[in-house]
């Protein structure tokens, strides 16, 4: 008997090879790997010279794995090999110049860049299946339904702060800067209140923001409003309240309305590179704001002995309450560090992301 070889169409993926050999009724059929790269196949079937023997082998580009799937069928023998790393080939075959019995299968045919999509396709629907299949948290809607109107109440209340400061600085120029306090001071007082459930959050698990980040920003700010502005009335008709307050709101009003889009699942670029951004000039300005707002207020924590330690008479009268100030300011500067880096990353983190989503 003649032994002849089978007409071989063939296609890849990155991870696997496909061989289709023409040769039906096919039986006896023996495949083999020789080495990391040498198929070895024999079988006897109806090709295009009749019945006969066929065999061929293929010495590939690469190393593949060692199992071999095989399936025959009437018309046809399908083989499928794994690459052994999952990359493109250039050709099939090791030697460049392509046996004459190996043409390349039109039906399963891909260049690399369609090949790729595909895979990529995979995968989605691969982590969309294994994502229905991780249990959902049935609280879910309750925990988003807070915070969507946290998020609401908060961004009402800055808002109302912001743009009341603003009319009033178009009305009355440099005045309005002195009462800002008595004309604000309780809708501050209300949103920073709230804002304490900004620490509790993380702790409960309902939001994936850093407890301490979190927690320096809402008693950096609490110290500067409730025992700086709060206690000491020589403070409240200052100009500095203004800055304070005016570069809080302003950084406010656009990231509690991130959130609210975050928790309906919605993302407004503009929106979220404000969020992202405008933190670049405010919280350093806001801490030099609070700084100022602290020193001033040094000389009247001395004068009115408020807060201040009583010590025993042989070493004074008592400790005033501006040196713990002047250690808290060290501190501020300390947790503007910490901030700023927490909320670059952030950045970073959030950027980086979308740029991989786009490629
Ligand atoms: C005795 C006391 C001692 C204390 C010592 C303290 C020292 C104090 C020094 C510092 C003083 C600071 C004073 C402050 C000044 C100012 O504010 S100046 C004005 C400018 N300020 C700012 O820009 C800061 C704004 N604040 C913040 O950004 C936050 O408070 C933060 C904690 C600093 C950082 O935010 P974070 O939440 O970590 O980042 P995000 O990327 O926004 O969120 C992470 C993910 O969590 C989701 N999320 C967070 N909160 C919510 C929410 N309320 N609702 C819904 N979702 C939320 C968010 O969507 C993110 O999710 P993913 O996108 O899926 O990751």
């Amino acid at each position: 008997m003649q032994i002849l070889t089978p007409q071989v169409f063939w296609a890849q993926r990155h991870g696997e090879i496909f061989l289709r050999v023409e040769l039906s009724d096919a039986s006896d059929v023996d495949i083999s790997l020789q080495g990391h790269n040498t198929l070895q196949f024999r079988a006897q079937g109806h090709g295009a010279k009749g019945d006969n023997q066929y065999e061929f082998n293929l010495e590939f580009l690469e190393p593949v794995k060692p199992e071999i799937h095989q399936k025959l069928t009437q018309r046809q023998v399908d083989i499928k090999i794994r690459k052994r790393d999952e990359r493109w080939w250039e050709r099939l075959t090791l030697r460049e110049k392509k046996p004459l019995f190996l043409a390349p299968d039109f039906d399963r045919w891909l260049d690399e860049s369609d090949a790729e999509m595909e895979l990529q396709a995979k995968e989605k629907i691969n982590k969309i299946s294994v994502e229905s299949r991780v249990r959902k948290d049935p609280y879910i809607s309750l925990k988003k339904g807070y915070l969507f109107m946290y998020n609401l109440v908060q961004f009402l209340g800055f808002s109302w702060i912001f743009v009341n400061m603003t009319v009033r600085l178009f009305i009355l120029g440099q005045d309005s800067f002195y009462d800002t306090f008595h004309t604000t001071a309780d809708m501050m007082y209300f949103c920073q209140m709230m804002a304490v459930l900004e620490v509790v959050n993380p702790l409960l698990g309902l939001v994936k923001t850093g407890f301490f980040p979190a927690m320096i920003q809402v008693a950096g700010r609490n110290v500067i409003l409730f025992v700086i502005f709060g206690c000491l009335d020589e403070m409240q008709n200052k100009a500095v309240v203004f800055y304070v307050f005016y570069l809080w709101s302003s950084i406010e009003i656009f990231r509690y309305p991130f959130y609210m889009l975050a928790c309906i699942g919605t993302d407004w670029k503009p929106l979220t590179w404000l969020r992202y951004s405008l933190w670049i000039p405010l919280y350093p300005l806001g801490v030099v704001a609070e700084a100022v707002a602290v020193i001033q207020s040094l000389p009247i924590f001395d004068e009115t002995r408020l807060f201040s330690v009583p010590l025993p008479s042989a070493l004074g009268h008592s400790l005033s309450f501006s040196y713990t100030l002047q250690l808290y300011l060290v501190v501020m500067f300390l947790g503007l560090f910490i901030n700023f880096r927490h909320l670059y990353k952030q950045r970073q983190r959030r950027y980086r992301s979308r740029k991989r989503k786009v490629h």
